[in-house]
């Protein structure tokens, strides 16, 4: 198992620099469509911009501990021969070239050179492309990738292409290896296996993770030789989300990993808005149902304590019927936002209308009831809303008893927080 090193160097020098991107381009509109499509697809990044190799050179010396890519012409008019390109790789920086016309032999010399990507002007889309290739690449220092090969020689090549894009890689020799590496690391993003490796073959491999972490959680790309087609359709009936032939091009590579992290990207917003309250931007229903039921049922299964509180705002119809409905919202906003501040450690759910429930792993009925209480006590009398100036006060409801299923445990947190408002409001009610 080898972690890479120029990742983590990269990673540590990256920390804490702002965005910068370096274009150098002569062509004035070529310029133009970068700087526009830079300033709505990047605005978080300072664009620095040049014509030429010596502008070039000066801007990234004055910018260089900023710049976090560049994007280049490959032949400017004081370096026609790609020298800008030659430039900034050794300083290690991630570049993407423009080109004006493809040629097999220059596609070679620039991937060999080890450029982030080549792009042929010559639509809008390829400089879309480019641009988005720097997200991209911004994004990929967050992600993961062990690779899983016996043979030094593929894993050297497979490593390069992922820290050309700035992946974290991990290195495993065989299956095993991986195994190990993945289970004690359940943020790795994705795997990529080889099918012939001593210990675990990577079918067993995929079989054993199959078993822990589905297709969103941990993506798997096999890799099969030409000459064992059916290993492909076999990893994927192991459960692989993908499979690549070997020998493969490096934009073949690259595309393959690009597109199954973008998917898994993209479910998991899917997931996330599914899960959040649009108002408060709070947990809603769906996932108290999905992860508190999670919880829930490991509480019981490990014998550990979980208490559910249920919180009401007091009078909430009374500020919508004084002051409407969007002054309503505002409170909800920001009643929610001191919730999150406030008791944040916890999975904070949205029922429905004013009510919130807060879902809390190892604490007993006492210590939830205190952390409530607390949280009650602070709250009435504050000042929640400033224009108009609105108070308000809630009631509370603590369950602990774990002997029934979540709904009855919310259910009983419920009527506690109804005892809340029949004792007056503004209270706290534990079980007895
Ligand atoms: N502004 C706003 N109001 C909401 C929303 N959802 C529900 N409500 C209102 O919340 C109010 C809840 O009122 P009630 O259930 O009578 O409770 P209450 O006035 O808080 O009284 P108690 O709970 O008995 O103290 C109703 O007026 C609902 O229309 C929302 O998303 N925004």
């Amino acid at each position: 198992m080898a972690s890479n090193a120029r990742s983590e160097q990269r990673d540590i020098s990256l920390e804490g620099r702002q965005k910068h991107l370096l274009i150098v381009e002569d062509s004035r509109l070529v310029g133009k469509i970068l700087k526009h499509l830079a300033s709505s697809m990047l605005p978080d990044y300072t664009v620095h911009y040049a014509t030429t190799y010596k502008e070039g050179c000066e801007l990234f010396e004055q910018h260089q501990h900023n710049i976090f890519a560049a994007i280049i012409d490959l032949n400017l008019p004081d370096a026609p021969n790609g020298e800008m390109a030659g430039y900034l790789l050794s300083n290690e920086l991630p570049i993407i070239v423009l080109t004006g016309n493809y040629s097999d032999e220059s596609r070679e010399r620039l991937l060999l050179l080890g450029v982030v990507d080549y792009v042929t002007k010559e639509s809008q889309y390829s400089y879309e492309h480019a641009i988005g290739l720097v997200r991209r690449l911004e994004k990929n220092q967050s992600i993961k990738i062990v690779v899983a090969e016996d043979s030094q020689a593929q894993q050297m090549f497979i490593t390069s292409l992922l820290e050309q894009h700035l992946y974290q890689v991990i290195t495993a020799n065989n299956g095993a290896e991986a195994l190990a590496i993945i289970e004690q690391d359940p943020s790795i993003n994705l795997l990529i296996t080889d099918y012939n490796m001593p210990q675990m073959d990577g079918f067993e491999l995929t079989k054993a993770l199959r078993r822990k972490f589905n297709k969103s959680e941990l993506i798997i790309i096999g890799l099969s030789g030409v000459e064992q087609k059916t290993l492909s359709a076999r990893f994927i009936k192991n459960g692989a989300n993908d499979f690549l032939c070997k020998p493969f091009i490096q934009e073949e590579f690259h595309c393959r990993v690009t597109h199954n992290i973008e998917a898994q990207e993209q479910l998991n917003r899917i997931r996330e808005w599914a899960y959040h309250d649009a108002l408060t931007n709070l947990y809603n229903r769906r996932y108290l149902f999905d992860k508190g039921l999670e919880l829930h049922k490991n509480a019981r299964k490990n014998g550990e304590a979980l208490s559910i509180a249920v919180i009401d705002i007091d009078h909430f119809k009374q500020i919508n019927d004084t002051y409407g409905h969007d002054v309503g919202d505002k409170v909800l906003i920001a009643i929610s936002s001191l919730l999150t501040s406030s008791l944040g450690d916890y999975p904070i759910i949205r029922m429905g209308g004013e009510e919130f429930c807060i879902v809390m792993p190892n604490k007993c009925n006492q210590d939830a009831y205190d952390i409530i209480d607390q949280f009650r006590d602070n709250l009435a009398g504050k000042t929640i809303v400033a224009d108009p100036r609105i108070t308000i006060t809630i009631s509370a409801g603590v369950a602990s008893a774990l002997q029934q299923s979540l709904d009855d445990q919310i259910n009983a947190a419920d009527k506690l927080l109804y005892q809340a408002k029949e004792d007056g409001r503004n209270r706290t009610v534990k079980e007895t």
